[in-house]
């Protein structure tokens, strides 16, 4: 399975400017990618002010542009995340489409990052992430959410063998983000495919280094800071392989260690 990440430098605020930048981009994917991913927030980004006058009802307008383009292409679409307005309030939220154009998942972010305000703006979603993508089955989660190992390793035990996170994850802190994409893919013996933007907005540098790691944490392609295209081929029989030759998910103590809130 081939993938392409768009590691894309975006307009704070301006959500036509920013689907301009991914028509011309996804433009110079190559013909055989099977999944585009896309970073988080890539229509409002941390524009959160000003969420009543930009977020996306029920993400209509993102659903069908994410829609066209997947079908266009030929390709399933990992939309990173928009800003959705409903019901419930604002939310950060991952739409994911298949190769015909078909939706197939909504996930909400689970953990909302006080840096970045988010608990003051978004309500966090509450529900899992689990889709499946040309018969393999995957899980979609939202930048902080990978600080979670729980969370990550709740998705690899229901079966996902491919884990994508879409981000906008500070330069400041671009250390923990490729030690932790890294962790995460050696533990739960998974591949990691990691989007992330560059560039700055009013009050955050993004620091780029988008990443697909494999499950014994090979690095297979990682991006500098500048905005462009990664691509990896994923060989799934990698994750099998993994598993047999140290067989962690055999060793788990559950009698010893629960990890439920008492
Ligand atoms: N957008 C985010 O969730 C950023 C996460 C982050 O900066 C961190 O966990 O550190």
């Amino acid at each position: 399975m081939q993938v392409a990440l768009l590691q894309l430098d975006l307009a704070f605020g301006d959500v036509e400017v920013n689907k301009e930048k991914i028509n011309h981009m996804i433009h110079k994917i190559p013909d055989e990618t099977d999944v585009i991913v896309l970073p988080e927030l890539w229509n409002t980004c941390y524009d959160l002010k000003r969420l009543d006058q930009l977020a996306d009802y029920d993400g209509w307008d993102s659903r069908a542009f994410l829609s066209h383009l997947a079908y266009r292409h030929e390709a399933a679409i990992v939309g990173g995340s928009v800003a959705k307005v409903g019901e419930q309030g604002f939310t950060n939220t991952m739409y994911i489409y298949n190769k015909k154009g078909h939706f197939i998942k909504e996930y909400s972010k689970a953990h909302l990052i006080p840096l970045m305000h988010e608990q003051k703006y978004f309500k966090a979603g509450d529900r899992d992430g689990l889709f499946e993508v040309g018969g393999i089955p995957s899980a979609g989660l939202i930048c902080y959410d990978l600080r979670f190992p729980e969370w990550v390793r709740w998705h690899a035990v229901q079966g996902a063998k491919v884990i994508y996170i879409v981000a906008q994850w500070p330069k400041e802190r671009i250390n923990h983000w490729r030690t932790l994409i890294q962790a995460r893919a050696i533990e739960n013996q998974c591949f990691v495919v990691a989007c992330n933007r560059v560039g700055d907005d009013p009050n955050f540098s993004f620091g780029g280094h988008s990443m697909v790691v494999g499950p014994m944490g090979e690095l297979i392609v990682e991006g500098g800071d500048e905005e462009g295209i990664l691509t990896a081929m994923l060989d799934l029989d990698q994750v099998a392989k993994a598993r047999s030759l140290v067989p962690v998910y055999n060793d788990i103590r559950s009698d010893l260690y629960d990890l439920r809130l008492k």
